[in-house]
């Protein structure tokens, strides 16, 4: 198996209790290391709603569950980490609201300052993006994939690759380091349901990989 894996993002928006169900169908079909809930615009109950749904999907399954944005309701929750990004709470206020246990990712565009400021900062994961495309999340970064390589060869910190991420466009990214690949899309859209989508990906990254 490649050392690359696959990290889901939800929908923004979504109803907890249908997409409990779609899920367990996504994670039920092939390896996927963690699961980000990523709401936007909704309010703190609403989170914790899809959280309680959520959360025991994913680490029944022994799947990491980590929330966008808000280390406060991470840390209420029992979710398993947050990821912030350059706009969100400072690395370290997201670091002690979560505990020294908790996974912290932090995005980091395409900046190799940033990515080291928050790997010496104590960061789990430093995230790079968006490599392609994508209208999920316009970004005016747009990295080359030898960002990855560079941190790969450089740092132990593990790295994530994301935007517009699909099976047939990221074999680049594996090949060069990338520790994870972390897709919407890919994965919630696919035309043959999220199971198809989870395993074509894990395909591609095994394809890739040898
Ligand atoms: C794994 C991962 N990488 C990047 C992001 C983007 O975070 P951010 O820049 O804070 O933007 P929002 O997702 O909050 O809109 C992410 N969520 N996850
Ligand atoms: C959250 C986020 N941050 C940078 S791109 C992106 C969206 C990724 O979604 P998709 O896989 O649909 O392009
Ligand atoms: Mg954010």
């Amino acid at each position: 198996m490649a050392d690359c894996r696959l990290y889901l993002c939800t929908p923004q928006a979504l109803d907890p209790a249908a997409f409990a169900t779609t899920l367990a169908e996504a994670l039920d079909a092939g390896d996927v290391a963690c699961v980000q809930l990523r709401l936007k615009d909704v309010d703190d109950d609403t989170v914790r709603r899809a959280i309680d749904a959520l959360r025991p999907v994913a680490q029944s399954r022994e799947v990491a569950f980590i929330l966008n944005d808000r280390p406060d309701l991470a840390a209420e929750t029992g979710c398993d980490g947050v990821h912030v990004g350059q706009s969100d709470w400072p690395y370290a206020k997201a670091r002690k609201a979560v505990g020294d246990k908790a996974i912290v990712g932090v995005t980091c565009h395409d900046s190799r300052h940033l990515a080291m400021e928050a790997a010496e900062a104590g960061a789990d994961y430093v995230a790079f993006g968006a490599f392609y495309q994508t209208t999920t999340k316009p970004s005016i970064y747009r990295p080359e994939p030898d960002l990855l390589e560079w941190w790969s060869e450089m740092m132990e910190v593990p790295c994530v690759a994301i935007g517009g991420i699909t099976a047939d466009n990221c074999a680049p990214l594996v090949r060069v380091g990338a520790d994870f690949i972390c897709v919407v899309t890919a994965v919630w859209n696919h035309p043959d349901g999220p199971g198809a989508g989870v395993k074509a990906l894990n395909a591609a990254i095994e394809a890739a990989g040898e």
